[in-house]
């Protein structure tokens, strides 16, 4: 499952920077675009797509929602910044490997990068996150729960990529308190109502599989306000690389979380004597509901995105 062999980066860097012209090739800024929040790049200017089958090293994604390319372009007011887009990540769950997974940040480490955005689409597992139907409901996410991590799967284990970086990462300062206050300085200046952006603890699962009523329960008592299948295995390379951090989550669905089931008994029972009693309709989420919410409020996402490229210090 894990590289035995040190990376070599030098294919995958002149593969990717025969694409560019000169001001593309060291981008200040990474995005990773979750399920169906592709669009975040279509504001870019001077845009170069390189498709990840032309980058050596690089998987396929083959979640539908996920191009699979990367986007460079510039962003922002006056000149622009130089930013550099993954349309698409990978997930475990389509059978990667966690080291091709968190392979594309590493590069774009590489490549200069020295802040990441990361996106995704997530449950909202908190009553007072709700989902973006009418409204859009951002999470910026300021801790984790990883429970790959704690239980044998952790994305960094394996050898050490290189001496330079640390064995025993620290993330008790995961998510850049910086960035986290421009995501709301943004917000502000966007005029978005206060209750459109919250912060939360993120739970990363395997999937591919959604929450069972009890795991939802489990997550959201072990203090988790959004659940999701991606980002923490990015969020562990990007640290491990020295990368300032911001985790953006759109809120697509609800995880149902009963804290009674419905008794099979008494309906059982009532039918029995004559009496049925009305049975309530079991919600439940999909990957259509999670693209289609993911599309009607991506426009948000990159507004803030955007907003927050302008706020950047720049340097
Ligand atoms: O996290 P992203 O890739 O945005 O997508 C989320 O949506 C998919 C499930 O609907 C899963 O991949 C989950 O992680
Ligand atoms: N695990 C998980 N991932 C999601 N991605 C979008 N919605 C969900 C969800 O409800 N659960």
């Amino acid at each position: 499952m894990h590289d035995e062999q040190p990376i070599d980066f030098a294919p995958t860097l002149e593969a990717i920077t025969s694409f560019l012209p000169l001001n593309l090739q060291r981008p200040n800024l990474g995005i990773i675009c979750g399920s169906g929040l592709s669009g975040l790049a279509e504001d870019f200017r001077q845009v170069v797509i390189v498709p990840y089958e032309m980058i050596p090293g690089f998987g396929h994604s083959s979640v539908p929602g996920h191009k699979s390319a990367l986007a460079f372009g510039l962003l922002g007011p006056g000149e622009g910044v130089p930013v550099v887009a993954m349309l698409g990540r990978f997930h475990p769950y389509e059978g990667h490997s966690m080291s091709t997974v968190i392979f594309p940040v590493r590069v774009m480490a590489k490549l200069g990068i020295k802040d990441l955005i990361i996106t995704n689409a997530a449950g909202s597992l908190n009553p007072n996150i709700p989902v973006g139907t009418r409204k859009s409901f951002l999470v910026v996410i300021q801790d984790h729960i990883a429970l790959p991590n704690l239980t044998g799967m952790n994305p960094l284990l394996g050898p050490q990529i290189s001496s330079d970086v640390p064995r025993f990462l620290p993330l008790s300062n995961a998510y850049s308190p910086s960035l986290r206050r421009l995501a709301f300085l943004a917000a502000h200046q966007l005029s978005l109502d206060r209750s459109a952006l919250a912060e939360g603890t993120y739970a990363w699962v395997s999937g591919p599989t959604y929450e069972t009523p009890a795991e939802g329960r489990l997550l959201r008592n072990a203090g988790a306000d959004v659940v999701g299948m991606s980002t923490i295995p990015e969020v562990l390379a990007a640290r491990e690389a020295g990368l300032k951090v911001m985790v953006l989550s759109l809120v697509t669905n609800f995880v149902v979380i009963p804290n009674e089931y419905r008794s099979l008994r008494e309906e059982v029972e009532a039918e029995l004597s004559g009496k049925p009693i009305e049975i309530p309709v079991v919600q439940t989420v999909s990957h259509e509901e999670v693209l289609l919410i993911g599309k009607e409020k991506a426009t948000v996402m990159m507004k803030l995105v955007e907003k927050v490229v302008e706020l950047l210090p720049v340097g």
